[in-house]
C-alpha cells in the first residue's frame, strides 16, 4: 500500500507513465500527471478520478516544471515520489547512403533534449521538494524513478540518438543517486523491454508480431501495469538505489 503518498508522473497521459499514475492511484496515493499542452492529460486526470490533477508541461521547459512542482504542494502539500515516463522514439540511421544524407543534427538533438535533459531537468527541480519532507524512521524522503530502455545497451540499427539519450540516463543514475544521498532521496532507473503502449503502435502489427516471437519469455509484449508493478516495489524496497533495472523477458535486441 502507498496510502498518502504523492506522486509526479512525466509522459503521464499515456502508455508506461499512465499505467504508473493508475497504480499509484489504486494503492492509495495521489497523483500529478505532468504532460505536453497538446497530451490527453487533462481527460485521463478527470477519469481518474478525484485524487489526481494533470499540469500541461513540457520537461525541457524550467518554468513547466517548476510549476508543476508548486501545482503539486498546492493541491496535494508535498511530493514523495516522482516517477519520469517523457519521452520519444526516433529511427535514423548515421548516415543514409541512397540519399547521401548525414543524419539531421538538430533531430539528434532534439531526442537527447527530450529523454536525457528532460529527464535531469525535472530530477534538479523536484530534489529541492522532495528533500523539503520529514524523513521517514529510515532517514528516507522520497524516491526519484527514470524510465530509460533496453536500448541504451543493445542500440539497434537507426538508434543512435536514442540509444544515447537512454545511455546518458543510465550513467546519470549512480551519481544522481549519490548526490542525493545525504537527502535521504533514492534514485533508480527501469530499462524496459518492449511494451504495448501507444508509442510501439507506430509500428505495423506484422512489426510487433516479429519483435514479440524475439523475446524468451513471455514470448509477448510488456503490459504497461507490470512497468508499474516494478515502480511500486522500487518505491516499497529502500535497499534498491543507484541501480538500473531491467524489465524485458530477457530479450536481447539484435542489430
Ligand atoms: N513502450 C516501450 O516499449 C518502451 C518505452 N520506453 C520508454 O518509456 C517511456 C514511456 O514510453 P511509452 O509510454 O511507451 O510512450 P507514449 O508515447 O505512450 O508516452 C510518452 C508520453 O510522453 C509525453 N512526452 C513526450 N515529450 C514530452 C515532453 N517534452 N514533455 C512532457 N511530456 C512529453 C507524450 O506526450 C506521451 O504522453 C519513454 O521514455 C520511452 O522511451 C522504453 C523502452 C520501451
Ligand atoms: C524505441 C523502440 C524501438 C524503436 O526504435 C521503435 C519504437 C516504436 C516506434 C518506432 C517506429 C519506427 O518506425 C522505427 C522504430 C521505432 C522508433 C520502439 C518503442 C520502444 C522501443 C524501445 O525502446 C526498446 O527498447
Amino acid at each position: 500500500m502507498l496510502k498518502g503518498l504523492v506522486g509526479l508522473v512525466t509522459g503521464g497521459a499515456s502508455g508506461l507513465g499512465r499505467a504508473t499514475a493508475e497504480q499509484l492511484l489504486k494503492q492509495g496515493g495521489s497523483v500529478l500527471i505532468c504532460d505536453l499542452p497538446t497530451s490527453k492529460g487533462s481527460e485521463v486526470a478527470k477519469e481518474l478520478g478525484k485524487n489526481v490533477a494533470f499540469a500541461p508541461v513540457d520537461v525541457t521547459a524550467e518554468g513547466d516544471v517548476r510549476s508543476a512542482l508548486q501545482t503539486t504542494v498546492d493541491k496535494f502539500g508535498r511530493l514523495d515520489v516522482v516517477v519520469n515516463c517523457a519521452g520519444i522514439a526516433t529511427a535514423t540511421r548515421t548516415y543514409n547512403f541512397k540519399k547521401n544524407q548525414p543524419f539531421d543534427l538538430k533531430s539528434f538533438q532534439k531526442t537527447i533534449e527530450v529523454n536525457l535533459i528532460g529527464t535531469f531537468n525535472v530530477i534538479r527541480l523536484a530534489a529541492g521538494l522532495i528533500g523539503k519532507n520529514t524523513a521517514d524512521a529510515d532517514g528516507q524522503r522520497g524516491v526519484i524513478i527514470n524510465t530509460a530502455s533496453i536500448a541504451a545497451f543493445d542500440g539497434q540499427i537507426g538508434q543512435a540518438a536514442y540509444s544515447a539519450s537512454k545511455a546518458g540516463i543510465v550513467g546519470m543514475t549512480l551519481p544522481i543517486a549519490r548526490d542525493l544521498s545525504k537527502q535521504g532521496i533514492r534514485v533508480v532507473t527501469i530499462a524496459p523491454g518492449l511494451f504495448r503502449t501507444p508509442l510501439m503502435e507506430l509500428l505495423p502489427e506484422t512489426a510487433i508480431r516479429d519483435l514479440e516471437a524475439a523475446v524468451p519469455f513471455p514470448p509477448r509484449l510488456g503490459h504497461p501495469h507490470e512497468f508499474a508493478l516494478l515502480v511500486q516495489s522500487i518505491i516499497q524496497n529502500p535497499m534498491i538505489n543507484g541501480e538500473t533495472i531491467r524489465i524485458d523477458g530477457s530479450l536481447r535486441m539484435q542489430p
